[in-house]
């Protein structure tokens, strides 16, 4: 997969230098690029906002800077690169007001080629560059959840590591992302429940000795109960989802 990022704050991505995802694009599993949208400005300031139209408070982002870069990155991919002869990329803008990220739609946005990532400041990115990018690329406004934060640098490394982990070879047992909280499958709707390690007594306290049993089956049955617990107690409306779904995860060991 290919993934390009534009933003003012490049360095803001140095985490993706580590761990899991450092050792994917070490190994061409991801080829991620970031690009400082102050390339694409032709003043003396490098200036990328000016004032809303329509009055109130804060800047908005140009839009002629958008749309040289997007232009640039997202136009025909270079040959042999990771995106593919003739790839289109997905645009994926993170804004408070876009459609909700979920694991659901990080397992679908795992299996596209390109991604490329506007990152937006200040009171956002002028709204004719999405309408544009629209007319030569598929476009999704996505939402990390309900608050705002200062840009979307912070929700564009949530979505990529959410993503990238579901890649094949990035995590070193693909079986963890079956098991997740949300996964699809067994888990879907559930949050995971409590994990334990060695040793099997820490400070008076026990691990639950089913854990230690070596009996599969009531290790996968108490771990679906813990998850229905964890749900209820955290998530109680994720619980409606499941009952909704004809009680499939219920019965699910898989
Ligand atoms: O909370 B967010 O996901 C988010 C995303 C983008 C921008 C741009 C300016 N504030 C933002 C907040």
């Amino acid at each position: 997969m290919r993934i390009d990022i534009i933003t003012i704050f490049p360095d803001y991505f140095a985490p993706l230098e580590l761990s899991l995802i450092g050792k994917a694009r070490a190994a061409g599993i991801l080829d991620i690029r970031l690009h400082d949208l102050r390339s694409w400005t032709h003043d003396r300031h490098n200036t990328v906002d000016d004032t809303p139209y329509g009055g109130g408070p804060g800047m908005v982002m140009k839009p002629e800077p958008w749309g040289e870069a997007l232009d640039a990155v997202a136009g025909a991919p270079e040959p042999g690169g990771a995106a593919g002869p003739g790839a289109v990329p997905r645009l994926v803008v993170p804004t408070p007001s876009g459609t909700p990220f979920t694991q659901e739609r990080a397992k679908r946005l795992s299996e596209e080629p390109w991604l490329v990532f506007a990152c937006g400041r200040y009171e956002g990115i002028d709204s004719r560059v999405a309408a544009d990018a629209a007319r030569r690329m598929p476009v999704e406004e996505v939402s990390i959840g309900d608050y705002v934060l200062a840009g979307g640098e912070s929700a564009t490394l949530v979505i990529v590591e959410t993503v990238s982990r579901l890649l094949p070879g990035v995590l070193g047992n693909a079986e963890s992302a079956v098991q997740d909280s949300f996964a699809a499958g067994a888990m879907e709707n559930l949050l995971e429940g409590p994990v334990f390690t060695k040793p099997a007594r820490w400070r008076d306290l026990e691990v639950p000795p089913v854990l230690l049993s070596g009996d599969h089956g009531a290790v996968d049955r108490w771990r679906r109960h813990e998850a229905l617990r964890k749900t209820a107690r955290n998530r109680p409306e994720l619980l409606r989802a499941l009952a909704e779904g004809g009680m499939a995860g219920l019965d699910r060991t898989d």
